[in-house]
Formats: C-alpha cells, sequence, structure tokens
C-alpha cells in the first residue's frame, strides 16, 4: 500500500500532516468534530454538515465499509472527512463497498492518519474555526499560500446553504399506515429516516423545496407542518422565518426538527447565536421539562436558541406563551421550544436518531397526538 502525504491546516495556522483518504485535492469549509463512536455513514450523508469538514473523534474508521441502507440522503455531504486510522480492511455482512473508494467517487476529499484527539482538544478550546484539507497537487502550495486559501472562505456565522441541499421538486413519500392526512415538509436539508418516521406515524409526506411559498404550501392543503434540519446559519433564513410565521397565525400544527427548532424560535421572537464548537454526537444528555426523563440523544448543531430556560416566557412575537421544552444537561442549552398557546412545538436534536439512540422517537408520536387534537377541536 501507498500511501500519498496530505494535510490538514487549521485558520489559526495549526498544522496536522496525514495522509490521503478519499479525493484528492483541496477542500476548506467549517472543521467541526463529531463524538459517534457508531454511525458515519449517516454522519457523511447527513445534509446538516454541508460546508463544514468532519473530523471523527472515533479513532478506527471505515471497517464496515458502506452499504445501501444507511444514508440520510443521496450523496455525501460533508465538505472533508478527517480521520485517525483508516480500516484496511472492510468486515461487515452489510457491506457493499469500502468508505474510501466512495469517497474517492463522491470527490469528497478526506485525510487519515492525523491526531484527532490533539484537533478535537483545539477546536474545543478555541471553538469551530474554518480549515482546508490539502493533497495531491495542492499538497505541493506553500504553508502561506494554504492558510490564505482556508482564511478567504465564507465564515459559517451569517451562512445561508439551504439552496444547496434542498430538493428542486416536490415529492410524495406515502404513509405507511393509515393516512391522517397531509403533511407539508420544508426541506431545509431533511434526512430519510425522518420522512420514514412522519410516513410511518400515518402522515402523506409532502417533500416542499425550500422556496416553497405559502400560497403553494396551502395549495397542498396540509393538516400540519414540519420544518427539517439543514446546514448553515438560522438568522441568515429570513425567508422561512417569514413562511413560519404565516404557518403560525393560520393555526396550523407544526413540528421542527434541529433547524426546525431554531427557526421556530426565531418565528416566536427568540434570537439565535453560534456555539463554541457545538454539539455532534450520539450521546448527549438532555431533560424533557415536562416529563423530567432524561434521554440519551443524538446531536448536530453549531447553532442554538436564545431563550429564557426553567420559566415561561411570553413571546416576543405574539405567539403567547412559550415554554424551554427541553434542556442539555451538559451545557444548559435550549435543545426545544413548546408554544401553550398555538399547536407548535420544536427539537434542537435528533428524535430520527440516524445514528444515534431512539430515546426520543416519541417525539414523531407526540406530533401525531397534537395533529389528531387539533383536527378534533376544529370540527
Ligand atoms: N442539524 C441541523 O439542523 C443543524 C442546524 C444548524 N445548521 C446548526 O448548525 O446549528
Amino acid at each position: 500500500m501507498t500511501f500519498e502525504a496530505a494535510v490538514l491546516v487549521l485558520e489559526d495556522g495549526a498544522r496536522y500532516r496525514g495522509q490521503a483518504y478519499g479525493a484528492k485535492g483541496k477542500r476548506v469549509g467549517e472543521v467541526v468534530f463529531a463524538t459517534g463512536m457508531t454511525g458515519y455513514q449517516e454522519t457523511i450523508t447527513d445534509p446538516s454538515y454541508a460546508g463544514q469538514i468532519v473530523v471523527m473523534t472515533a479513532p478506527h474508521i471505515g471497517n464496515t465499509g458502506v452499504n445501501s441502507e444507511d444514508p440520510e440522503s443521496n450523496r455525501i455531504w460533508v465538505s472533508g472527512f478527517v480521520i485517525r486510522d483508516a480500516s484496511r480492511i472492510v468486515s461487515n455482512y452489510r457491506a457493499e463497498g469500502s468508505l474510501d473508494d466512495q469517497l474517492t467517487e463522491q470527490g469528497i476529499v478526506g485525510i487519515s492518519g492525523v491526531d484527532t484527539r490533539a484537533i478535537t482538544r483545539r477546536l474545543r478550546d478555541a471553538g469551530s474555526m474554518r480549515g482546508g484539507i490539502f493533497s495531491g497537487t495542492e499538497n505541493d502550495l506553500s504553508d502561506d499560500e494554504q492558510l490564505a486559501a482556508v482564511r478567504a472562505e465564507t465564515q459559517m456565522a451569517g451562512r445561508s446553504l439551504s439552496s444547496e441541499v434542498s430538493t428542486s421538486v416536490a415529492y410524495l413519500v406515502a404513509s405507511t399506515v393509515a393516512s391522517i392526512g397531509r403533511l407539508a415538509v420544508l426541506d431545509l436539508g431533511v434526512k430519510t429516516s425522518t420522512v420514514n418516521y412522519l410516513a410511518e406515524r400515518g402522515f402523506e409526506v409532502h417533500v416542499l423545496p425550500q422556496t416553497v411559498t405559502f400560497e403553494e404550501l396551502l395549495a397542498i392543503d396540509p393538516v400540519a407542518v414540519f420544518y427539517s434540519n439543514g446546514p448553515g446559519d438560522p438568522s441568515a433564513s429570513d425567508a422561512h422565518v417569514a413562511l413560519l410565521t404565516q404557518v403560525l397565525k393560520r393555526g396550523l400544527p407544526f413540528f421542527g426538527i434541529c433547524f426546525g427548532n431554531q427557526l421556530l424560535g426565531r418565528a416566536l421572537g427568540y434570537g439565535t447565536y453560534k456555539l463554541p464548537f457545538g454539539h455532534r454526537g450520539i450521546n448527549q444528555p438532555v431533560i424533557d421539562v415536562q416529563t423530567l426523563r432524561t434521554e440519551i440523544t443524538s446531536h448536530n448543531h453549531g447553532f442554538a436558541v436564545d431563550a429564557p430556560v426553567g420559566e415561561i416566557s411570553q413571546s416576543p412575537a405574539g405567539f403567547g406563551r412559550v415554554e424551554v421544552s427541553h434542556v442539555n444537561l451538559n451545557d444548559n442549552v435550549v435543545e426545544g421550544l413548546r408554544a401553550l398557546d398555538i399547536p407548535a412545538f420544536s427539537v434542537q436534536y435528533h428524535p430520527e436518531a440516524a445514528s444515534g439512540p431512539h430515546d426520543a422517537n416519541y417525539l414523531f408520536d407526540r406530533f401525531r397526538d397534537l395533529v389528531l387534537e387539533n383536527a378534533k377541536d376544529s370540527k
């Protein structure tokens, strides 16, 4: 086996030399770390990672190869991929190929053989920052040229990426049980398993492009509206917030996940802010303040909602009382919102848990129940 040199350069000037993994070339983006010990396929195909170079803290990656069952979308979305130890063999009964080959086929530049613990410590202390992976001829650039390329990359704060990941045409995923009506899903980077869970709860899932207007959304005659996860800074998504404001004023039941939670926060009148290094992993403890049950949950977010924890506040946008429904027990970050006077709620984390523990699946039931109750009330 021959190894080709590669380097990861961070915007603060730190350099980590390793070997090329996947495609060769240059990729710049925001460098973040993900702590899941399993689920690398779900991670790299999560559209929320668009614009980000992901450092896996699990030290050994690629051993189960890749299959066609686990992807969360139809392509790999991470800008770049950073790992410690690349498995030299693929060993799993479901494997259809190797991760290295798939990264190469899809043009995803990666690096292996770097000290991912040292990189993670740096990002944890200094915060997520821009970086670049350079291999092939790009590895021949001078240190200064590489650093200049990294520093020329757009900052994640203020960045809008929905147009890069959203579907361009609407499509339908039929309910797999007795239908309870049509659900309008705004695709801001939706994951396959989320759509499947919604279909399993009885929704005829209409996945809509992120450019959809309120009139087009109403034209499908939805019983409820859902906003998905997705990449980018929620403060740069004014049009989606304006659309949601109309949805809420109309009284349509609403559920949002991750980016969808941040946009509900904004529509209710709260601000959002960038976390220093975010939450990306599958073992984050979150308490549901209603049941006082702690869930171990799957996360991938770099921004959060700024709403008062531990008290019921009035929506600054005039939608009545709002409760922070879920709180992260590691750092007290807002992990969910529940409007008490309109049928709307959301969570910052991933109840679809792909990958991750299934503790939070009940939230899809909660949404179905909210929709059914709302339909009864309006009769
Ligand atoms: N997974 C997501 O929806 C992420 C939301 C947002 N882009 C963030 O980083 O916080």
